[in-house]
């Protein structure tokens, strides 16, 4: 990363009690009806994560990974089944407990940025800790931007920057909310695989710095790097492994 020196902690705040990065899928399932037919995008789903932990979801298109990760993130309901997100259970949270989740709980780097293209890299960063309700929002920003290895593009809007920067940009907004919990759909889809490494990089530390990451990614290869994997087809998981050895070296991946 142009050789600057990035210091990924402390990536939680105090928020972040024993409970805080648990998840807890019960006998979940969500299906569509579209047409007069089902479509089971997941079906009973049982996962949990109990430590904080690089974990990928991973599965070919169509598999359930997106619909898997908006449950996780209070962004969807599911059909049936319990989810639990740091200890609160979702499927009975009140419409107030739903919205401190997604403030306060877990927040989302997505595969096309989505950065605010009318607000500088600071400010968007700066959002993050503001939707959060964090103390010192700006100096908070200014300290996740240097530490993501872009303190010197603060002024920066999303078109100056590479996309790899814009990406590094977004995860420094996730972290600027100190939520304990990191969602990331496809974050390196859009990315050389240099860049992408640099990105996952990034992300993996802040596993290791007390986070609970989870990755969803179709690319087998970006799952050997992971502490933990959980493989879905047509909406089950048919697999949930840590791979032998430990997680591989970054240096050895290719795509
Ligand atoms: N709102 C919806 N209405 C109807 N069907 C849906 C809806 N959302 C998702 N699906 C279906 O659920 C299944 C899982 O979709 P999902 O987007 O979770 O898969 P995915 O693994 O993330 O795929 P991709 O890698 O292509 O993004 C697909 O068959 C999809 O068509």
């Amino acid at each position: 990363m142009g050789g600057a020196k990035m210091d990924f902690g402390p990536a939680v705040d105090a928020r972040a009690g024993a409970e805080g990065t648990r998840l807890d899928l019960d006998d979940v399932c969500r299906h569509f009806t579209v047409g007069g037919g089902v479509v089971k995008a997941l079906d009973q789903v049982n996962l949990h994560v109990d430590e904080s932990a690089f974990v990928v979801v991973l599965g070919p298109s169509g598999s359930g990974k997106t619909t898997l990760l908006n449950l996780v993130g209070a962004l969807d309901a599911p059909t049936s089944g319990t989810i639990r997100l740091a200890g609160v259970e979702l499927t009975t949270a009140s419409r107030a407990e739903l919205i401190r989740i997604r403030r306060r709980t877990v927040s989302f780097v997505f595969q096309s940025f989505n950065l605010f293209p009318g607000l500088t890299a600071l400010e968007n960063v700066q959002f993050g800790a503001d939707v959060a309700g964090r103390a010192h929002a700006e100096r908070v920003a200014a300290e996740v931007l240097e530490q993501v290895g872009l303190g010197e593009r603060g002024r920066h809007f999303a078109h100056q920057l590479s996309g790899g920067e814009q990406q590094r940009v977004a995860i420094a907004r996730a972290l600027a909310t100190g939520n304990p919990i990191l969602l990331a759909d496809e974050p390196t889809g859009e990315l050389d695989f240099r860049t992408g490494v640099q990105i996952l990089e990034l992300l993996r530390a802040q596993a290791e710095a007390g986070k609970t990451v989870v990755v969803v990614t179709h690319n087998r290869e970006i799952s050997r790097v992971a502490g933990r994997v959980i493989e879905l087809s047509s909406g089950h998981i048919v697999a949930d492994r840590r791979p032998e050895g430990g997680p591989a070296p970054l240096a050895d991946l290719h795509w």
